[in-house]
């Protein structure tokens, strides 16, 4: 497609989508704007972006296509800002924000002005932030929901679709109010949780220093969220506070409940409670991608000498796999370790068992 887009905000999301659109519609004309300098050239020197724009004023007047993708409570300022600006008759509007009900709301404004807001959220990204984390595959079979006021029309959908069409995300519309409920029970609540479990921790290790050394490995796995931007999570919760006042006092309820099984040693009644989380767990889809990106790690048992893992590296560079991380985990001092491999696709990871199995004897698992 042929026109202008501009991106305000080109940190990680910002910038990914940036390369998607470049990628589909290499016609098109890119320009960034951030509240940043810095990240703002950054993005022009790693080719993020066409153009720089130094006010938002001067990116938003001529755009066609407008991504709002900064924190959601600078998005409500910048839809407010945008709602007094002279734009393109024609322009579309649309956010990346993690919550969508506030910020469907605020949306009123633009749509007043008859300026048509879409409020997207690509369910997929990374505990990581910046530009220079931004990635053209992302939001590669990633869910991406799409919240349109009743008031827009799906001509206008259809036509942010194709703007969005580069980052082949599995796109589906619902209403902000159950995008926030599920969102908070799928990607909000874990967060609050990871937060509050190295919390624990932490406090533990005042007393008691070697829990940090043993906190290594499955802890700082599933601990991983709670390495996310503070400032973007913050105004996240804060969005969202109906929806997690409820699912926060949900969650208490259950822990309460758990305790009172464990308090009174209801043996059979923890068995159930682990036996149901165990069926609903494993029915969930393996193959898909959620809220929550999914660790493509593979380990690999190898004996620990000098070189292994170059040996390793060397097997999947032959056969051009990339990896994202490589560590060992030393689960059996000095005899054995466990090299953890990340890589960015399932395919990868498939690809890597193979190529490892075919130039080695060394035991491959998927986590
Ligand atoms: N990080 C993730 O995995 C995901 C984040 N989101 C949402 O995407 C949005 C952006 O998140 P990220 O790209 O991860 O954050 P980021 O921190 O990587 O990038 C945000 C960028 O916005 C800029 N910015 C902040 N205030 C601004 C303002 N007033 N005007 C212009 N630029 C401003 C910052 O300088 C930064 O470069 C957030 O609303 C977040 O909720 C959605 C899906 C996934
Ligand atoms: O890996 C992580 O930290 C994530 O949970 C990524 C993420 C962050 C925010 C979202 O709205 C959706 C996905």
């Amino acid at each position: 497609m042929n026109g202008r887009v501009f991106i305000i905000g080109l940190g990680l999301i910002g910038g990914s989508l940036a390369l998607c659109i470049k990628k589909e519609h290499p016609e098109s004309i890119i320009t960034g704007y951030d509240i940043s300098q810095d990240n703002l050239k950054l993005a022009s020197m790693l080719g993020v972006i066409d153009e720089r724009s130094t006010t938002i004023e001067e990116g938003a007047k001529s755009a066609d296509l407008i991504i709002l993708s900064t924190p959601v409570k600078e998005t409500e300022k910048i839809m407010e800002t945008l709602s007094k600006m002279e734009l393109k008759q024609n322009v579309l509007i649309t956010d990346v924000g993690s919550t969508k009900s506030v910020i469907t709301k605020k949306s009123q404004v633009l749509l007043d002005k008859g300026i048509t807001f879409i409020g997207g959220h690509p369910m997929a990204g990374s505990h990581k932030s910046g530009v220079s984390a931004s990635k053209v595959i992302l939001f590669e079979n990633a869910f991406y929901l799409l919240t349109p006021p009743e008031r827009v029309n799906d001509q206008h959908v259809q036509h942010l679709l194709k703007w969005l069409q580069g980052t082949n995300a599995k796109f589906l519309v619902i209403s902000p109010e159950e995008h926030d409920l599920l969102a908070g029970a799928i990607s909000h609540m874990p967060h609050i949780v990871a937060a509050s479990l190295v919390h624990q921790a932490d406090h533990i290790s005042e007393q008691h220093k070697l829990v940090t050394r043993l906190a290594a490995g499955g802890f700082r796995d599933i601990t991983r969220i709670a390495s996310s931007s503070p400032s973007m999570w913050r105004d996240i919760l804060i969005h969202n506070k109906n929806v997690l006042m409820e699912l926060m006092n949900d969650w208490k309820k259950e822990m309460d409940k758990v305790l009172s099984f464990i308090e009174k040693e209801q043996a059979e009644e923890l068995y159930d409670y682990f036996a149901r989380a165990k069926k609903v767990r494993d029915g969930l889809p393996q193959d898909q991608k959620g809220a929550i990106p999914a660790f493509y790690d593979l380990f690999v048992d190898v004996p620990d000498y000098p070189g292994v893992i170059s040996e390793i590296t060397g097997y999947l560079a032959k056969e051009n796999i990339s990896i994202t991380n490589i560590r060992i985990m030393e689960t059996r001092e000095e005899i054995f370790g466990i090299l953890v491999i990340s890589f960015q696709t399932e395919e990868d990871r498939v690809r890597a068992q193979k190529c490892i199995a075919s130039y080695s004897n060394y035991d491959t698992t998927i986590g």
